[in-house]
């Protein structure tokens, strides 16, 4: 496949080393410097432009690549509340092509499915409180992360206790700094976000109660889990349209 990169920092060289290995070229790489090259017959020529930049620099990347009849596959995060809506009715209505996820590795897309199953059977345990923690790199612009907001909306889909994800207190622990969070009350799930060193990415689902604690936890132990998903669900745009996620990607 001819593939575009948009974004070039830590997501953007890890696609391109693995886009290669399988067989793909790379036909333009565009960053924050080189935005003229949306408009070149290099980027159009594209069967799908990957795009890994940052949440305010998503949405409008999107919007230029359908300009050009460029398909895309993004996993930038942070940008959902503020254009998921439009995005949607672009895809669904509009005839675009967006494959996004808010992680691309398998074992969070399995990890997924387990957090579904724990939360139907913690639904029927209400001695148990459920609370989240992520802990990502301290480059990180947003929390909490992409993959904490989607795990926490699945939590509430499933416990009727709670109603609602709030933002718990953010730490980095690298100068002690905190943030507070959101107001909350019981009806909340929790979501505290750690930011530390050079983390990849730690999920943890926690419900306690006073007898014991149930954890589950995905840690990914490098980048390479989601750069290949990217690249494998850009495969998959070659012959599917429309919004896309992991669920249609990995089917178990
Ligand atoms: N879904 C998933 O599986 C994963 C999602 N992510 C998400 O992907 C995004 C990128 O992560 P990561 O690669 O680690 O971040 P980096 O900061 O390492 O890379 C982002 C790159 O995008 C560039 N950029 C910023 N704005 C634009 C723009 N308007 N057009 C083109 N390029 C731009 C940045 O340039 P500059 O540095 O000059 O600003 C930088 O080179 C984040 O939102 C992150 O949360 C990350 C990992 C996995
Ligand atoms: O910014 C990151 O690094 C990551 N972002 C994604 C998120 O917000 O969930 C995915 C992964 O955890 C790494």
């Amino acid at each position: 496949m001819k593939i575009a990169l948009i974004g070039y920092g830590k997501m953007g060289k890890m696609i391109e080393q693995i886009a290669k290995d399988r067989g793909h070229e790379i036909v333009s790489i565009i960053d924050i410097n080189n935005q003229q090259d949306f408009d070149s017959p290099a980027f159009a020529s594209a069967d799908v432009a990957i795009e890994f930049t940052a949440p305010q620099a998503a949405y409008g990347n999107y919007l230029k690549a359908w300009e050009h009849g460029v398909k895309v596959v993004s996993g930038s995060t942070g940008w959902m509340k503020e254009h998921g809506d439009e995005v949607k009715a672009r895809c669904t209505e509009g005839g675009q092509t967006l494959f996004w996820a808010s992680n691309f590795s398998v074992g969070v897309a399995i990890f997924q499915a387990v957090n579904r199953y724990l939360a139907k059977i913690m639904n029927g345990f209400p001695q148990y409180d459920v609370c989240m923690q992520e802990t990502h790199h301290i480059h990180k612009l947003d929390a909490p992360s992409g993959t904490a907001i989607t795990l926490a909306e699945e939590i509430v889909d499933n416990i009727d206790r709670k109603k609602d994800w709030k933002r718990g207190v953010t730490v980095w622990t690298n100068d002690g700094h905190e943030d507070e969070g959101d107001p909350t009350t019981a009806d909340d799930l929790i979501i505290n976000s750690v930011r530390d060193g050079e983390v990849p990415g730690i999920h943890t689902v926690m419900y306690d109660s006073e007898a014991d604690m149930i954890t589950i936890e995905h840690d990914a132990h490098s980048r390479k889990g989601f750069a290949l998903g990217a690249v494998l669900a850009a495969e998959y745009t070659q012959k599917h349209n429309g919004l896309l996620t992991t669920s249609d990607l990995f089917k178990f």
